[in-house]
């Protein structure tokens, strides 16, 4: 790389201290320029910053990375100065006058480093995974992520389509002799078969992946004036939903992302479901229904005091709930629900959100192990699956053709981790970084 890159790399301005980094082959001239003389590597030294005419920018801390054991894996430097608007603003002036010296783009840092070779593609994901975690769920996904788990494990599924292809070639090169018995081919399908079982159990779980990045989706359902735009408004501690007296006030989806005990937990308000609706209301009971068939979980809710039951969609997992506990007189019988709760007063509130916290980390009892974490993961997993499957079932084709199958295959999981070309790809990639990483 000719150039060298630099950019702001902490948060928004003003704020205490504020990280500038550069990476490429002018650091040394750089810092030298800035800071009087380079300080010595990988040590915090306190500087007096000077721009080119030798006014002073700011007095900060100084730290040089040589390549290639930096981030990047090149000349690499930080700069932790005051965080000021004019501050920042004058030292990335001083740094864009420096001959091909530029403003880094959105993860360019990042691509550097993948180019180098420092990590595969699916680490630098995961490290852009860390960077938005929000929830500790998503912090310690992530983390496992970055740590070159995915890799392994397809560089093995690849060295097993390598070995069966080397086997179907020594067959093929024997075919002709007629004392060579096809026996050994025969082990190699069995072995391909196990993988494309793999292949399959693999991209399955991308789920419990989706469920950690963008949360379990939990639907509200239930009768007009049950309560569910209230308890949505208790749990969101916010004012999201319209709440009246009057039955069909909700008749959109609303949505209300939280974090329930660490894990993400999209929580949705919908329309109340009866018969009869008006024309705009049964829009929203039709959203209502097409939302609970795609939850993960239904909280069924109806006033205790005056229950209307509801139809549920099949295979969705539920819980009952009964509202409006303060109003119910004594005579009330629980047992008909999971729940009792006041979406006034919050009670039962606590005991309802452990139960949705419990049902998501079942939902995810699989994080610990490795998962494609990426919609593109699966795409190219379901790709290698579907040659694996041609190469392995389609026992009429020639056995060359057989064989470039599992080339095909191997190459799709080689995609993954960038192991195989994916020039075409990086832009998308590193685009999703923010600029400084
Ligand atoms: N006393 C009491 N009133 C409640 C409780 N929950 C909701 N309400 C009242 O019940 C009425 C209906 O509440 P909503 O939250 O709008 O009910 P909804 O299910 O969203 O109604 P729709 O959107 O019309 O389907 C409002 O007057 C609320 O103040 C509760 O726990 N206790
Ligand atoms: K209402
Ligand atoms: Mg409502």
């Amino acid at each position: 790389m000719r150039e060298t890159i630099f950019a702001l790399s902490s948060g928004a301005l003003p704020s205490g201290v504020a990280v500038v980094r550069l990476s490429g082959p002018g650091t040394c001239f750089a810092l030298e320029a800035l800071a009087g003389k380079l300080p010595e590597p990988r040590h915090a030294t306190l500087r007096t910053l000077r721009d080119s005419r030798g006014g002073i920018l700011d007095r900060s801390l100084v730290l040089f990375f040589p390549g290639p054991e930096s981030f990047t894996g090149e000349d690499c430097g930080e700069l932790h100065l005051h965080g000021g608007r004019a501050v920042v603003q004058a030292v990335l002036e001083t740094l864009s006058g420096y001959p091909d010296f530029r403003l880094a783009e959105a993860g360019e840092f990042t691509r550097r480093a993948f180019l180098n070779g420092k990590f595969d593609l699916t680490e630098a994901e995961a490290l852009s995974d860390l960077i938005s975690a929000e929830t500790e769920a998503q912090r310690r996904f992530a983390l496992a992520n970055a740590e070159s788990r995915h890799r392994a494990l397809y560089d093995g599924w690849r060295k097993t389509l390598i070995h069966a292809r080397a086997m179907i070639e020594a067959e093929l090169d024997f075919s002709d002799e007629e004392d060579v018995p096809g026996s050994v081919a025969e082990r190699v399908w069995e072995e391909i078969a196990e993988l494309r079982s793999s292949l399959e159990r693999h991209a399955a779980g991308y789920r419990t992946a989706e469920i950690i990045r963008e949360g379990f989706r939990v639907v509200i359902l239930g009768a007009p004036n049950a309560g569910k735009s209230s308890l949505l408004n208790m749990l969101a501690r916010r004012d999201i939903a319209i709440v009246t007296e009057e039955p069909g006030t909700t008749r959109d989806v609303l949505e209300a992302a939280l974090d329930v005990g660490g894990v993400k937990v999209i929580m949705t308000d919908t329309a109340g479901i009866r018969e009869n609706p008006g024309r705009v209301e049964a829009l929203g009971i039709d959203r209502a229904i097409d939302r609970a068939r795609e939850a993960d979980l239904i909280l069924l809710l109806e006033d205790c005091n005056a229950p209307v039951r509801v139809r549920l969609p099949e295979g969705i997992p539920h819980r009952r709930i009964g509202n409006k506990l303060d109003l119910a007189e004594k005579t009330l019988h629980p047992g008909h629900y999971d729940f009792l709760i006041s979406a006034h007063t919050g009670e039962g509130i606590d005991r309802l959100l452990s139960e949705v916290r419990e049902l998501a980390v079942q939902a995810t009892s699989n994080a610990g192990e490795t998962l494609p974490f990426r919609e593109r993961h699966v795409q190219l997993i379901l790709d290698a699956a579907k040659h694996v499957d041609t190469a392995a079932t389609q026992t009429s084709l020639p056995l060359e053709v057989r064989a470039e199958e599992l080339r095909l295959a191997g190459d799709a999981l080689g995609r993954i981790s960038g192991t195989i070309d994916v020039e075409d790809l990086l832009d998308t990639i590193f685009s999703q970084f923010c600029i400084g990483k």
